[in-house]
């Protein structure tokens, strides 16, 4: 677990719930990785995802959803799409205004998730 600044840094609960909003937003216009989302239940995805980042970066939450490489196998996600999805992350946290160093750290964390991931 890595120490709470990250969390801070990104707005604790409400600015990563903020972020995740805008992120969601963003992959709902994304014709790369859209198809992916039909059925997805985007209020239970848009609290996953927020309570799941809230964890990752040393805030006080425990994440309760899906295992990642369960959640994600089927769905047989390519190198291209787990970039997109980066991409929209990335739009996100610019739109929110989050510091390049920050969005930086976030990104590190996330890239970790890559194996379990692609190609399930
Ligand atoms: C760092 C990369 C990623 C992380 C950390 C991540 C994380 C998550 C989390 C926390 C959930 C919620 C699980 C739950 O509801 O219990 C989820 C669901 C989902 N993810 Fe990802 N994800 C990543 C990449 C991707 C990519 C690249 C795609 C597709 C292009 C994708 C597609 C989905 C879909 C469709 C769901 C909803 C599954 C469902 O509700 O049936 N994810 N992901």
């Amino acid at each position: 677990r890595t120490d709470a600044s990250l969390y801070q840094e990104l707005g604790a609960k409400q600015g990563i719930s903020d972020l995740m909003a805008v992120f969601v937003l963003e992959i709902a216009q994304d014709e790369r990785v859209i198809h992916h989302f039909d059925n997805v239940d985007i209020d239970r995805f848009h609290r996953m995802l927020s309570q799941h980042l809230c964890e990752l970066t040393g805030g006080p939450c425990e994440y309760t959803g899906a295992d990642m490489v369960e959640v994600h196998t089927g769905m047989a996600i390519t190198r291209a799409e787990f970039n997109a999805i980066v991409e929209d992350l990335i739009t996100a946290m610019e739109k929110e205004g989050i510091a390049v160093s920050t969005q930086n750290r976030l990104l590190a964390i996330l890239a970790e998730f890559h194996g379990e991931i692609v190609g399930q």
